[in-house]
């Protein structure tokens, strides 16, 4: 199969797009992660798939799926890069986009500066959608190699844990992160969030993802994160999440309202690959 494809990333946590609209797409999880091998393949974070609907009052259906080929339930830095995408391959003709994804709906809206706004609709600490195996909500005390860590929980549509640390950028995220990401205590897996709270408005946060391991930025993370420092009132409503790729602004009212997500989105370059 000859498979067009478009390079993009959000503040260089990077995708795959791949317009199952215009072009018949059958791939496997095998093959999915063959394109995302940085040596072997093109190379990504995620691998996205641009669909139909299944509903008529959404615009498209778009599946995510780790750089390991494990498909997951949201991406928002990706949902900001896949906006871009069905606008610039004149997909659709507005700047506001109904899309399904396998956990919830977004709406996404594309500002006249280019930065795009997304609903990212609201967090949940319920467990069972968190799919951990403890019954507590959203603080957990876990051993993770030599440390112990106190983190909250958070789900949004895929699954977060938040830790503070003094100063982000020192800390040994591959080694503590690749540990808690399989612990034991999330059935299946989950992102991990290492946050050094600045001041009310400002958080320096690194992630290390489910299946991709630390990535330049993480939106869902940055949400997660948001919403744990305005629930501990750690954080006003609005905060920038300052990643290594750059900064995203979050906006959650406190209560059960949606989280708003804002940042760019870039085009890198498109191609076509045979697999
Ligand atoms: N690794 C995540 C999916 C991608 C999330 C991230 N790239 C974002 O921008 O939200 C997971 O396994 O749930």
């Amino acid at each position: 199969m000859l498979l067009k494809f478009t390079k993009m990333h959000g503040l260089g946590n990077d995708f795959i797009v791949v317009d199952a609209v215009s072009q018949r797409v059958r791939l496997t999880n095998q093959q999915i992660a063959q394109l995302g091998d940085r040596h072997f393949g093109i190379g990504c974070d995620q691998l996205l798939i641009v669909e139909a609907p299944t509903r008529p009052e959404m615009d498209f259906k778009y599946r995510i799926f780790n750089g390991d080929g494990s498909e997951v339930e949201h991406c928002g830095n990706g949902a900001r890069c896949f906006a871009k995408f069905v606008r610039d391959q004149r997909l659709i003709h507005r700047d506001t986009i109904h899309v399904e994804t396998k956990s919830r709906d977004l709406t996404l809206h594309i500002r006249d500066d280019g930065q795009i706004r997304v609903d990212m609709g609201a967090p949940s600490f319920e467990p069972t959608e968190l799919k951990f195996d403890r019954d507590k909500a959203d603080v957990y005390s876990l051993k993770a190699g030599d440390r112990h860590f106190k983190v909250s929980a958070v789900s949004m549509g895929n699954p977060h844990i938040v830790t503070r640390v003094s100063q982000a950028e020192r800390y040994p995220v591959e080694k503590y992160g690749r540990l808690l990401t399989k612990h034991r205590a999330f059935a299946e897996g989950v992102n991990v969030s290492f946050a050094e709270f600045v001041d009310r408005n400002t958080v320096r946060l690194r992630v290390y993802e489910r299946g991709a391991g630390e990535t330049l930025a993480c939106g869902t993370g940055a949400c997660a994160t948001a919403v744990t420092a305005i629930r501990n009132d750690w954080c006003d409503t609005k905060v920038n999440l300052l990643l290594k790729g750059g900064t995203l602004e979050v906006e959650w009212d406190g209560q059960d309202g949606s989280v708003f997500m804002t940042g760019p989105a870039t085009t890198v370059f498109s191609g076509q690959i045979r697999i």
